[in-house]
């Protein structure tokens, strides 16, 4: 049985740059991804991704434009079992602040590189690049 997760792959536009939040988790090995977790029983990936980054970043939809046509899911395997995570991209609209659950110690807005630098799992670099290859070209 796969573990199903999803969540949301945040950016913002700052200063004509654009910029990907990302999360640390508060429990080893500490890595960074963007808000995401497990889809509850009866529930959707969409709704798990709204709900997961209400509680993890404190944004509601109202404060998103979600690009519903650019998603990506990845799979690996966590704690011994097989995950699936799918993202969906979404811009925030504002620079709204963001407040962390306990489930998390600190977050970043990167740049890029920064970003898969930061996300250091390599299918996670790829579908940051991918996605900001779709940024790049959303017309504004
Ligand atoms: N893209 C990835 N590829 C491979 N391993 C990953 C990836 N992302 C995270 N991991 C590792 C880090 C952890 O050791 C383990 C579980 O992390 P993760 O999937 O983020 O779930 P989690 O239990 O920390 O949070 P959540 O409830 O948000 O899904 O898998
Ligand atoms: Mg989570």
């Amino acid at each position: 049985m796969v573990v199903k997760a999803a969540g949301l792959v945040i950016y913002r536009r700052l200063a004509g740059k654009v910029q990907f939040l990302l999360l640390q988790a508060s429990y080893p090995p500490h890595h960074w991804t963007p808000p995401k977790g497990h889809v509850d029983p009866g529930e959707d990936e969409w709704t798990a991704a709204l709900r997961e980054t209400k509680e993890e970043a404190n944004l509601n939809k109202d404060q998103l434009t979600i690009h519903e046509t650019c998603h990506e899911t990845l799979y690996y395997e966590a704690k011994g079992k097989p995950k699936s995570v799918k993202y969906w991209l979404a811009l925030l609209n504002n620079p709204d602040d963001v407040t962390l659950s306990h489930e998390h110690q600190n977050w970043k807005w990167l740049e890029l590189d920064d970003a898969v630098k930061i996300a250091d799992y390599a299918e996670m670099g790829s579908l940051l690049r991918k996605f900001a290859t779709y940024i790049d070209n959303v017309k504004v």
